[in-house]
C-alpha cells in the first residue's frame, strides 16, 4: 500500500487507495481504487412455519430513489450495522428496534460481501422463527434515528411473487427468501 487518502469522513468513510497488486505472472501493477467503509452489518429473515409467513420492512432508501425507484420505498429483511456488537447481538437489537418482535435463537447462514468492488462491508445473514404473539413493541426503528420503518407480515409465496414482479428488489432479502425455499423450511 502506497497511500490512503481520505475523501470523505462524514457519516462513514470513503478513501482512495494507491497500491501495487501482484499479477499472476509475478509482475506488479499500480492501481488506484476508492472504497467505502461503513462497517459490517447483519440481516435476518423472520419466518413462521404455521402461518407460512415472513416479516419484512418498508422504508425510504435515498440511493434507490436516486436510481429509478420513484417512491424510494424498499421492502427489505430487517437489517442494521453491527456498531460495537457481535453479529448475533446486533441482529437481535435490530429486530427489536425495527419490527418489535422478541426472538429466541438465531441461525447463522453465511457472511458475505454485497458489493465487493466498492464497499468493504461483510453482511452477516441469519434466520429465525418468530412468534406473532411475542411482540412487546410495534418496532418502527430506533428512537431518534428518524427511520420511519413500516413492518409487513407477508405470506411466503406472496413474497416470492414480489421478487418476480420487481416489488422486492433488495439483494439480501432475495437471498434470504431463496435460502429458506432451498432449505425447504417454507
Ligand atoms: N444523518 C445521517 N444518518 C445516516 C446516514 N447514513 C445512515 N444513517 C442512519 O443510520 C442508521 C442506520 O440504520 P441501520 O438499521 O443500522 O442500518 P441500515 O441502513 O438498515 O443498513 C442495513 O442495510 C443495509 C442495506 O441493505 C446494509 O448495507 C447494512 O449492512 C445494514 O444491514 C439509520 O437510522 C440511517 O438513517 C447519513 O449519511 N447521515
Ligand atoms: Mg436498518
Amino acid at each position: 500500500m502506497h497511500e490512503v487518502t481520505p475523501l470523505s469522513a462524514n457519516w462513514y468513510h470513503l478513501s482512495r487507495y494507491d497500491f501495487d497488486l501482484r499479477l499472476a505472472d509475478g509482475s506488479w501493477q499500480r492501481q488506484t481504487r476508492e472504497a467505502y467503509d461503513r462497517g459490517n452489518g447483519a440481516t435476518i429473515l423472520l419466518y413462521n412455519r404455521a402461518r407460512r409467513s415472513v416479516v419484512l420492512t418498508r422504508q425510504f432508501r435515498l440511493p434507490a430513489f436516486l436510481n429509478g425507484i420513484t417512491s424510494g420505498q424498499m421492502i427489505e429483511a430487517p437489517a442494521g450495522l453491527l456498531d460495537d456488537d457481535s453479529p448475533g447481538d446486533a441482529i437481535r437489537r435490530e429486530v427489536a428496534e425495527e419490527t418489535g418482535y422478541r426472538i429466541g435463537d438465531v441461525e447463522p447462514v453465511f457472511d458475505i460481501f454485497m458489493s465487493p468492488g466498492s464497499v468493504t462491508e461483510r453482511l452477516h445473514f441469519f434466520m429465525a422463527e418468530y412468534n406473532p404473539s411475542d411482540r412487546p413493541t410495534n418496532g418502527g426503528g430506533a428512537d431518534g434515528e428518524n427511520e420511519n420503518i413500516e413492518v409487513l407480515e407477508i405470506g411466503f409465496e406472496r413474497a416470492l411473487a414480489m421478487v418476480a414482479s420487481g416489488e422486492i428488489r433488495d439483494a439480501k432479502t432475495i437471498l434470504l427468501l431463496y435460502h429458506v425455499r432451498l432449505r425447504g423450511i417454507l
